[in-house]
């Protein structure tokens, strides 16, 4: 499949006072994702947790859309408004939720690659399917003039009668290939940009700063995002895997280690992830080179810093808790990891937890203003989405958001993939610049098929 060019249907915002989103499910026999999402129009969403939730949609019953520096609190005021009333029937799995993102830049301006994403969009999908570890749902929700239940209710019994010729398996399908790549930042520009950082850093003014690189790869053939994804799955098990694609023009996809929030009631999870090494070829290289991870004064420095920001983000919302230290282990690449638990005080929608956590200093730096200002007067092409929240909210303000790395955006003319590091007083642009590298395997590897 090309990625359709299609834009996707009109759907409400929440702005009508007193409308209602209605929303019915149904149990359904197991179903191939990728071949419910190649059925379906834009704007579709994937969405798996490493936890086992999983969820494809297609179409919107309502779209949310916000930009500026207010783009979080217009969006909690939507969402509030979306499910002031809502007339649900199902289990709490399948119950309606939103899904989307955020551009890492508030005022982000949407253009190629990044045609179609806005400053924040999220959707609750027309038809959508849920999967927990032993069933899948299928729901139907609408908002708005034509929300009734009967309506609602016979759109579900259609949707099941043409999934029921879908099969539950699907081939592995083929892999688009790379044809070429090509790198926006030069290893020249890229050791530039890295001793004027460190410069800063000396002068004082900044602690730290992620600068991140594009790599444009062309395709031997068109890509089909849920196939990649479906590698990605069997590659990276552990990570979440996202496809959004608000309109037909470009679908931004990935397979992120790194939670950004998880809000269940008043329990927020979260983590610091910085600091890398790769993976050793054998069992004693890995455990040398993860012995070089724990064992590097510069890496915990850069760790330090993300855990510390993070516990000060949350502690005036509630009590922190920062657990142990641990390697997180992927496949091409090893991290330093250390999960964060907070137990709220009063209760947050998950989009305000996510406002004052966003940028982290695992993808944006410190201080944050001087950090951002490096990225923008560094970085000479558009972040849109990489690197920034994407995932979930529903009705009681619970949801779960990952950070978008290990990512790309594709459009009819290939993959543009992201990746990026943090810089600190003693980085080494050289070993900086082999860290990046290793960053784009995840996406590279799945579009090769390697
Ligand atoms: C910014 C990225 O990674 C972040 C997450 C883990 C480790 C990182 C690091 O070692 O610098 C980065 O902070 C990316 O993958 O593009």
């Amino acid at each position: 499949m090309t990625v359709p060019r299609r834009d996707g249907p009109a759907a409400t915002a929440p702005e009508a006072e007193g409308a209602t989103l209605v929303s019915r499910s149904c149990e359904l026999a197991d179903l191939s994702y990728r071949s419910f999402l190649s059925g379906r129009d834009p704007p579709r969403v994937h969405w798996a947790a490493p936890d086992g939730l999983e969820v494809a949609g297609g179409g919107a019953a309502a779209r949310l859309r916000a930009g500026g520096p207010g783009r979080f609190a217009s969006l909690r005021e939507d969402a509030d408004r979306l499910f002031s009333t809502p007339d649900v029937e199902g289990p709490e799995a399948a119950r309606p939720r939103a899904f989307g993102g955020f551009a890492f830049d508030a005022d982000h301006d949407p253009s190629p690659p990044w045609e179609g994403f806005p400053a924040a969009e999220f959707v609750v999908p027309r038809v959508q399917l849920t999967r927990t570890d032993e069933t899948t749902w299928l729901t139907v929700s609408r908002y708005g003039d034509d929300a009734d239940p009967m309506t609602v209710g016979e759109e579900l019994e259609t949707v099941r009668t043409e999934l029921a010729d879908h099969p539950a398996m699907r081939p592995s399908g083929g892999v688009p290939g790379v044809a070429a790549t090509r790198l926006t930042t030069s290893r020249e520009e890229w050791t530039r940009q890295v001793r004027a950082a460190t410069d800063r850093i000396d002068a004082g003014d900044l602690r730290k700063v992620v600068l991140a690189q594009a790599l444009e790869a062309t395709l031997e053939t068109p890509i089909e995002v849920p196939d990649v994804l479906e590698r990605l799955r069997r590659t990276y098990p552990d990570c979440y895997r996202f496809l959004l694609e608000p309109t037909g023009a470009a679908s931004f996809f990935g397979a992120p280690p790194e939670r950004l929030v998880s809000l269940s009631g008043r329990e927020v999870e979260t983590e610091a992830l910085a600091g890398s090494v790769a993976r050793g070829e054998s069992p004693e290289t890995d455990h040398e080179l993860m012995a070089s991870l724990t064992g590097s004064e510069k890496l915990q420095h850069e760790q330090g810093v993300v855990v510390d920001t993070i516990r000060e983000q949350l502690e005036p919302l509630g009590e922190v808790r920062v657990g142990d230290q641990a390697v997180r282990k992927l496949a091409t690449i090893q991290h330093l990891w250390t999960p964060i638990r907070a137990e709220l005080a009063d209760a947050e929608h998950v989009l305000s937890i996510v406002e004052a956590l966003h940028p982290t200093p695992a993808v944006g730096g410190l201080p944050p203003d001087a950090a951002w200002e490096t990225i923008r007067e560094t970085e000479a092409f558009d972040r849109g989405w990489y690197a920034a929240p994407v995932g979930w909210f529903d009705a009681a303000g619970d949801g779960e958001f990952a950070v978008a790395i290990r990512s790309g955006v594709a459009s009819d003319d290939g993959v543009t993939l992201f990746a990026g590091n943090g810089i600190v007083a003693d980085s080494d642009p050289g070993e900086e610049w082999e860290e990046v590298q290793l960053k784009y395997r995840p996406i590279l590897d799945a579009l090769a098929g390697e």
